[in-house]
């Protein structure tokens, strides 16, 4: 038993970590390759301090249950189903990334710059907010893979909803800046979050 509570921890737990430090760092490293270091800081890193007191629940969720019900961790296909979530996730996302290139700020723009053209191809062909679906899969995944039912039930609702009112917000912004083309555009192609028009 200790073993293999000790190579399921072990395991899972490293995915997660590798999960998180890969995300975070390969964000920070395309924001400067996109925008210039100079216009870059550590908000880039997208480490919040909401963030961070989910991940913290999340691994005391993990630990306790490790402990008192090692059992939960067992079920390999939920563990694999959620790291290949977190391997699309993340893919949708840093594709978003790149093919919005400098349309794709961390900070919603407010004010129309000249250079800001609509974006609507590649990924954004199927999705107006590519970035956001991949995130919401990555996200929910990383509990997934680590058999974390209370925190995949929260890590669900809480990112959902944070979407559901910042895409509303950011579209408010669009209309602005492109009317009738992000009109057309939205009427053509789904929100690309569930549930989320
Ligand atoms: C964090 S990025 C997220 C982009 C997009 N919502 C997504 O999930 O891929 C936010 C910035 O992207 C810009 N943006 C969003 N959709 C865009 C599009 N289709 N074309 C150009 N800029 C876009 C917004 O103006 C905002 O400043």
């Amino acid at each position: 038993m200790t073993e293999i509570l000790c190579y399921t921890a072990f395991r899972q737990l490293l995915q997660m970590f590798l999960a998180i430090i890969f995300f975070h760092i390969s964000e920070y490293i395309l924001a400067i390759s996109i925008h210039g270091r100079s216009s870059v800081t550590l908000t880039s890193l997208l480490i919040s301090k909401n963030y961070l007191v989910a991940m913290i629940c999340s691994l005391l969720e993990y630990l306790l249950e490790v402990y008192f019900f090692p059992g939960l961790k067992e079920y390999w296909w939920i563990s694999n189903l959620g790291l290949v979530m977190v391997v699309i996730g993340e893919i949708i996302r840093k594709v978003a990334i790149v093919t919005a290139g400098q349309a794709f700020t961390h900070r919603i723009k407010i004010y129309h710059e000249e250079h800001h053209k609509l974006v609507t191809s590649g990924v954004y062909r199927f999705a107006r907010h590519p970035g956001y679906c991949g995130f919401f899969i990555w996200s929910v995944g990383t509990q997934i893979m680590v058999c974390n039912p209370l925190s995949t039930i929260a890590f669900t609702i809480v990112v959902w909803s944070f979407f559901a009112k910042r895409i509303p917000y950011e579209e408010f912004f669009l209309r602005q800046f492109f009317g009738s083309e992000y009109d057309e555009y939205a009427r053509r192609v789904p929100s690309g979050v569930p549930f989320v028009s």
